[in-house]
């Protein structure tokens, strides 16, 4: 069964579509020039209705150690996802101070951004693969743009993983059976407009990642 991860909720009845519809992990980002943006202390009464029914993922890029306290603390993620340059180093820092597990983005474009993958297997819970941001783009994420999914097909990779960038209703099924993924992500494949999520779209990716 495919699973799959939410991201970028901010509202009660897009969080509902999301765990009514089987999402196993449901996204907050964390990070102030994104539409997306959700301070910690929302989010954390925001997401509570969600602890015990899908894994809490807090979106983080480059965090400092005050930022990932505050959101340890505050919010209380299962997973923190690292979205900017982080290290390994640095993500095993983030593990200790926090407690949570970790997600690592790794930006794909072609072959050789798939050189760093071993160096996250003793640190990462999950690796998500999502595309390279375009050159002018604002964030590092969230921006709808999907790599060759056939760079996936037949690498062996240290963890379990999920694949990012574009997805939609309409092209999971096609990404799914050419890249062979076993996790996938969507942000504003289920948006009507930057930031905001639509339930009906959240409902109907869920729907097709069930028959996929
Ligand atoms: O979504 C954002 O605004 C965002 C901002 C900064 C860092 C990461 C961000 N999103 C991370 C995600 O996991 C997205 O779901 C992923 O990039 C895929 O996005 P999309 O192509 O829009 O489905």
């Amino acid at each position: 069964m495919t699973l799959t991860k939410i991201c970028g909720l901010t509202t009660p009845d897009t969080l509902d579509a999301a765990l009514d519809g089987g999402a196993a992990f449901v996204g907050a980002v964390v990070f102030p020039k994104s539409p997306r943006h959700i301070p910690p202390l929302h989010a954390a009464t925001l997401f509570d209705r969600a602890r015990g029914r899908a894994k809490i993922v807090a979106v983080l890029v480059d965090p400092d150690d005050a930022l990932l306290s505050e959101v340890a603390l505050i919010l209380r993620p299962d997973l923190i996802q690292l979205h900017g340059h982080e290290t390994p180093q640095r993500a095993a820092e983030a593990r200790r101070l926090t407690g949570a597990g970790i997600i690592k983005a790794l930006p794909i474009r072609d072959e050789a951004d798939f050189a760093s993958v071993a160096d996250w297997a003793d640190v990462a819970d999950h690796l998500l693969f999502d595309a390279k941001p375009p050159k002018g783009a604002d964030l590092p994420g969230g921006v709808g743009a999907s790599f060759d999914w056939t760079l996936m097909r037949n690498r062996a990779l240290p963890a379990n993983w999920f694949l990012a960038g574009g997805l939609s209703p309409e092209n999971l099924t096609e990404a799914v059976r050419i890249s062979g993924a076993p996790m996938v992500d969507v942000s504003s494949g289920v948006e009507s407009a930057p930031g905001v999520k639509d339930p009906d779209l959240i409902h109907a990716f869920l729907k097709a990642v069930s028959r996929s």
